[in-house]
């Protein structure tokens, strides 16, 4: 079957108006418009192609992103884009670069902590780009001072950086600060004089990560003028006195507030699309199960491949809200910071650390679930998989290891049940702690399988767990004496304690977005299909921990595996609709795979042939080292 929609059947099944999805899925009419509209763009122009990066060497990679990052620059400024279009165009290129920790940290850390003068003088300087810069925070070894290791763009093109050093004046360390720092020349790019400065070398995968410039800086006695302190915290007079603001010193880590709220969205894009390529080629692949010699099954059709691909598509959707909901909130505390309002910073730390951790773990595994789910064509390049797996996994290291990060929410999870003893009632996403003596002794109350549509009864159950594991937890911490000691020794526990919240806030946040209008025919069954699937697959998958915190019963947790099957038949014939609705170009998903007409086989097959490889009939090297061998084993045999 050549040419046409290979997958119209499937597109005439589905239940609900895609054309509404794709807005809901935007998060409104304009957005979907501009990303609309911006997609086609990129995807239209042959100067973003994107197809032989996993070919090229890693000189001519970097090359190649410089001249798309120099050409995608030039467009902007000439179609005069909005912020808003920019990134989107930026999001479309699809290739990690040097601008991306420019406009991504360097400019927030300079907004979010540099004084009102500090900003007039940097600000318009960035984003004009007449200077580029980069985010330095890592070091190679933790704590030895000794050299930055990891900022993207530091290793060949940044001028500038925002160096996170401590800050020593008379002897005495006043901890972590940011300083602004030139490092290169603006007329000839070389280093400044004390200022050793290169890339780090190759990453993983192919083409991938590899298009950034991670880097190493080393300084041997730089002076830094003392108004290129970010002075918004704290500052340093003329005269070497060290003072105070009125704000939170943990203003100093705002900048990661902000990136990782960007990540938690960023995992949304990035599940989705693999989720895309797999739903769509696993309603292409046919195999076995043939009946009265008619067609083989659609792999789609196996239950195995549903429970598998089904609550990673419903995870798409539940991480595209949560991270709406994530933007809403730190764009609130962001408010609040203006008018010297501070009460809401460790929450939006918990919640953006909390959720970056839990969204892009799921996503890297996800994506190999997906690779998977395509069986052996998943591994070829031109699946797209390989390359989208290597370029996202490092998202569960940078912006904080998610060990790390689950550590931080544990922290808070265990000083705001703390703060109960004294009558401080928990607000946001802790509200539910305030009923916990309630939480503590409460019994699920599912008799028959359908119980668990409703949203109350799931709700209970996640928020019982949530409670009775983080409260285990600080009943086990009072038995130390030394409380570190104490948190050390059960980090393990902690970690579980601060993932079941985190869950437990992606699951709440689907129910309120089901609480709003939301227009379009069947859309919202259709998203309230994936809200259930998403939240009785992860009470399937986290079983243990509701049956030995006493949550729900054994039969209870059999009756929620029961729905989720019937669940997965829901979402069946809407499948392929529901990856439509992430709009995605082909040029985008860059997967013969996932493209959107299904006509994989005579592509997979003309792809193969435009492989290096395949340039001549005999390689490079036969002559050399082949033919030889085989004259030899040709001579021994006839002797
Ligand atoms: C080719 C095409 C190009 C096209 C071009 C087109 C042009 C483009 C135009 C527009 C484009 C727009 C594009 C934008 C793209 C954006 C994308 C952005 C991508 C970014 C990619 C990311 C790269 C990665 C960068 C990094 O990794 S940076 C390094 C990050 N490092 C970490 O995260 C370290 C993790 N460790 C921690 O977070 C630690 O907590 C700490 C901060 C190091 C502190 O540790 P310490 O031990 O000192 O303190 P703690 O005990 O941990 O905490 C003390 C108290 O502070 C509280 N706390 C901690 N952290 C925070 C925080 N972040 N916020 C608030 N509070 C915090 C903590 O709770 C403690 O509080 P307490 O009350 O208990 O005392
Ligand atoms: C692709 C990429 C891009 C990056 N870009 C930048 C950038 O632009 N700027 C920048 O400054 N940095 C950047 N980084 C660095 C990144 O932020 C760090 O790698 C990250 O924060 C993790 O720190 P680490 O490498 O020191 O890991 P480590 O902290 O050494 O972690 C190693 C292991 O130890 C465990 N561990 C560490 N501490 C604890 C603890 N307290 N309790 C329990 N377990 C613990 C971790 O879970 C992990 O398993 C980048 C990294 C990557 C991979």
């Amino acid at each position: 079957m050549e040419g046409g929609d290979h997958l119209a059947h499937e597109r005439k099944k589905a239940q609900f108006d895609v054309e509404a999805m794709k807005i809901v899925w935007a998060g409104s009419r304009h957005a979907f418009e501009v990303s609309d509209r911006i997609s086609k763009l990129v995807a239209s122009d042959p100067a973003f192609r994107k197809d032989n990066r996993p070919m090229l060497s890693r000189k001519e990679l970097f090359k190649n992103t410089l001249r798309k990052a120099a050409y995608a620059w030039k467009r902007i400024i000439e179609l005069r884009l909005s912020e808003e279009e920019a990134s989107k165009l930026r999001f479309y290129v699809d290739e990690p670069a040097f601008t991306d920790l420019h406009w991504g940290m360097f400019l927030p850390a300079i907004k979010g902590q540099g004084t009102e003068e500090q900003q007039q003088k940097w600000l318009p300087l960035a984003y004009k780009m007449q200077i580029i810069g980069c985010y330095a925070q890592t070091e190679l070894g933790h704590g030895s001072n000794s050299s930055k290791w990891w900022p993207g763009g530091l290793g060949k093109i940044s001028t500038h950086a925002v160096v996170y050093a401590r800050l020593i004046t008379d002897g005495q360390d006043h901890g972590v600060h940011g300083f602004i720092v030139q490092l290169r020349s603006l007329d000839d790019h070389s280093p400044l004089p004390g200022i050793t400065v290169g890339d780090i070398g190759m990453k993983f995968g192919n083409g991938a990560y590899n298009t950034m410039d991670n880097g190493v800086l080393r300084f041997d006695h730089v002076r830094i003028p003392r108004d290129q302190m970010l002075m918004k915290v704290s500052q340093v007079s003329r005269e070497g006195k060290y003072s105070q603001s009125n704000v939170p010193r943990q203003l100093v880590y705002g900048t990661m507030v902000f990136v990782r709220q960007t990540i938690v969205a960023d995992a949304s894009c990035a599940l989705s699309r693999a989720v895309c390529i797999a739903t769509r080629y696993s309603a292409v692949r046919r195999q076995f199960g043939s009946q009265n010699g008619g067609p083989e099954t659609q792999v789609i059709d196996y239950k195995t491949q549903q429970s598998r691909l089904f609550p990673l598509l419903a995870s798409a959707y539940a991480f595209r809200f949560v991270g709406e909901w994530l933007k809403w909130l730190y764009t609130d505390v962001t408010q609040r910071l203006q008018a010297n309002d501070f009460s809401t910073l460790p929450e939006a730390h918990a919640c953006t650390a909390g959720l970056k951790s839990l969204t892009t773990a799921a996503t890297a595994d996800g994506i190999e679930e997906c690779r998977k789910l395509c069986g052996g064509h998943g591994y070829l390049c031109s699946s797209g998989l390989p390359e989208l797996f290597a370029v996202y996994v490092p998202a569960c290291t940078y912006e904080g290891d998610n060990t790390v990060l689950l550590l931080q929410v544990a922290r808070f999870l265990v000083k705001t049940l703390s703060q109960l003893g004294s009558g401080k009632q928990p607000v946001g996403t802790t509200a539910y702690m305030g009923q916990v003596e309630h939480l503590m002794q409460c019994h699920c109350n599912v008799q028959k399988a359908e119980d668990w549509l409703k949203p109350a009864v799931i709700l209970e159950a996640f928020e019982a767990r949530s409670a009775r594991m983080s409260v285990a937890c600080a009943k086990n911490l009072s038995k130390f004496t030394n409380p570190e000691e104490g948190f050390a020794e059960l980090s393990g526990d902690l970690v579980e304690a601060a993932i079941a919240h985190c869950q437990l806030i992606i699951v709440s946040k689907f129910i309120e977005k089901l609480q709003q209008d939301i227009p379009g025919k069947g859309v919202k069954q259709q998203l309230g299909v994936l809200c259930n699937i998403y939240a009785l697959f992860l009470l399937h998958k986290h079983q243990g921990d509701f049956l030995s915190t006493g949550c729900i019963t054994p039969k209870q947790a059999y009756l929620a595996n029961e729905q989720l099957r019937a669940l997965y038949s829901q979402a069946r014939p809407n499948a392929i609709a529901l990856v439509d609705a992430f709009n995605y170009t082909d040029h985008y998903l860059g997967s013969i795979l996932g493209c959107y007409d299904g006509n994989v086989y005579p592509k997979l097959y003309e792809a193969a042939w435009k492989d290096p490889l395949n340039d001549s009939v005999v390689p490079d090297g036969y002559r050399e080292y082949i033919w030889p061998m085989l004259k030899q084993q040709l001579r021994t045999a006839r002797l």
